[in-house]
């Protein structure tokens, strides 16, 4: 490890570099990280491709690239039915877009194929998980594993149709559910799901109402889903199946899988929902049941790890931008006129970052990645003071989750066991209100929580078609004999991840990253610290 703290007592500091906030320090695992946090942390954890080797690397192992790649090869694998069923037959998919008119009756012996075709991927395709060469660890946002920043490729699997499937379309009972909270394209993956089933050939096809609480809730029944029930549910936002926190323990949803028969769960959700979808496949295993568990990532705050982007993340952006600009206007009509927009984001920033930089009319952006001071000569307020003399107003996008350490804690979690937190808009309104008055200049605040109306939207057109990719790609993950596994966009490509690694702490904004630094050019804001 010695040439690791070498480099690493090299790097240039950087004087005006954000402090990161507390919850950071939590990601950083590997015996690289321990060298020097929050470098380390930029440069494993936290960006859109990185992720942190669970096993540690011995750099002065003149093998550590291969074993490196194998580790990762390891992890990164995808579990398949044939783990606990090795005697498991494939058959010829029923998937084929060149033959595809539906056979009538059940199924009389052959499925509509043609072994002529060349739609499929090959289970050994694989699309390139980081796809930029970073010469130097002091590269903005720069993910390296040891301090020379070696090139070493890492490959996840491709996602799409295969040629050979472990279901027979006639004995499967698939089933779907929409888990935490709503999101705009939940109807669109559901509706893509449902539809590719068919061209399976599958008929049995269920929703299971109000997030895993209907595995369990007797009052609840099933919802029969075909292609006539889903065809226009996506012209508007929510969920057909509704969704719901909290709900029965794994055991209970097993059991109930095996009850109603069901060999093919598609569970929609964020990262709580992936943790209860991996539990779910575990215990299937342990069971020894065959069934295929694919999760389909659902969250507006874009916090799931190593995906491009999630759905409903763009619709939430173009959404806010609505917000933002009423803001604006208020803001900007009123003498010495301030607008406060609260956005959602738990623990990631990064609807407020991109809204901020979609919209070119925020001052001040706060993210609960950086910590910043209200009060105090560097605080928001003083900031909100000069903008108001030289600019005449200020517009603040703040994230739901940033500032909460100036917060009295709630001790409240909701029914998934989620912290819930203090609102940091109101506080900022209230705080700013008094401040100005205080000091005696007059300020004109305006606050504004859409919170709620961004995320009941239906998903825009870019939404819309990341949902159906993601909803089809489910589908062929199942077919193929996968389970516990998720689906995302990476590098403009999609992917099969393993359930755990997407999950394993949520995705932050880089404070290092190019991105936030561009977001930071375009408000002009000082650090806040
Ligand atoms: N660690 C876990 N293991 C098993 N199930 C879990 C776990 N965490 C959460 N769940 C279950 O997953 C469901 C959804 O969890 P949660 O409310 O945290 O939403 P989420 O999937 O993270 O989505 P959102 O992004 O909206 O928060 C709940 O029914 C909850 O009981
Ligand atoms: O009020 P609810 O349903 O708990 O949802 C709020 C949470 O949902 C999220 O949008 C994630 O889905 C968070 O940003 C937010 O904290
Ligand atoms: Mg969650």
């Amino acid at each position: 490890m010695g040439s690791i703290s070498h480099a690493i007592t090299t790097l240039p500091h950087c004087h005006h570099g954000p402090r990161l906030s507390h919850s950071n320090s939590l990601l950083i695992t590997s015996k690289v990280a321990y060298k020097h946090k929050s470098r380390v942390f930029a440069a494993l954890s936290s960006n859109n491709h990185s992720f942190t080797p669970t096993t540690d690397i011995d750099l002065n192992d003149p093998d550590w690239k291969t074993k490196f790649q194998k580790d990762f090869e390891a992890r990164f694998r995808l579990p398949h039915l044939t783990d606990i069923f090795p005697h498991a037959a494939p058959i010829p998919s029923t998937f084929c877009l060149k033959m595809r008119t539906p056979i009538d009756g059940d199924f009389p012996g052959h499925y509509s194929s043609d072994e002529e075709w060349h739609g499929y991927i090959n289970n050994n395709d694989r699309v390139l998980l980081k796809t930029i060469h970073y010469s130097s660890p002091t590269s903005a946002g720069a993910e390296c594993i040891d301090p020379d920043c070696t090139w070493v490729e890492q490959w996840v699997h491709r996602a799409g149709p295969r040629e050979k499937i472990y279901f027979r379309p006639e004995e499967v009972k698939a089933a779907i559910v929409t888990c935490g909270g709503l999101c705009p394209g939940l109807n669109d993956v559901i509706r893509q799901i449902v539809i590719t089933l068919e061209i399976y050939g599958v008929k049995k096809i269920v929703g299971i109402p109000f997030g895993y609480r209907g595995f369990s809730d007797k009052e609840l029944t099933e919802v029969p889903l075909s292609r006539k029930v889903v065809q226009n549910i996506h012209l508007s936002g929510g969920s057909l199946l509704g969704v719901s926190r909290g709900g029965p323990g794994v055991g209970d949803i097993v059991d109930s899988l095996e009850e109603r028969g069901i060999n093919m769960l598609f569970v929609l959700g964020g990262n709580g929902t992936h943790a209860g979808a991996n539990a779910i496949h575990n215990e299937c295993r342990k069971k020894q049941l065959k069934v295929s568990v694919i999760g389909v990532p659902k969250t507006i705050d874009n916090d799931i790890l190593l995906m491009d982007k999630t759905f409903g993340f763009d619709t939430a952006v173009e959404e806010a931008q609505r917000a933002i600009n009423s803001a604006y206007i208020e803001a900007h009509s009123a003498y010495h006129g301030i607008g406060i927009v609260k956005l959602m984001g738990r623990s990631s920033g990064f609807i407020a970052m991109q809204a901020t930089l979609s919209s070119g009319q925020v001052d001040i952006c706060l993210i609960p990645e950086l910590l910043f001071n209200l009060h105090g000569p560097h605080g928001v307020l003083s900031h909100l003071k000069y903008l108001l003399q030289t600019k005449g107003s200020a517009v603040v996008c703040v994230a739901e989750g940033a500032g909460q350490d100036l917060l009295q804690k709630t001790n409240i979690t909701d029914a998934s066991g989620n912290i819930v937190f203090g609102d940091i808009g109101v506080y900022i309104q209230q705080e700013t209100k008094k401040y100005f008055k205080e000091i005696g200049v007059h300020a004109d605040v305006k606050y504004i929580d859409p919170t709620y109306m961004i995320r009941a939207v239906r998903a825009n057109a870019s939404d819309g078609i990341l949902c159906t990719v993601l909803g089809q790609n489910a589908v062929h993950g199942a077919f193929a004999g996968y389970s516990g596994i998720t689906v995302g966009l990476c590098n403009t490509h999609y992917a099969y991840f393993p359930i755990p690694e997407v999950i394993s702490h949520p995705r932050l904004v880089d404070p290092n990253s190019r991105m936030w630094h561009r977001c930071l050019t375009s408000t002009g804001q000082p650090d806040f610290i």
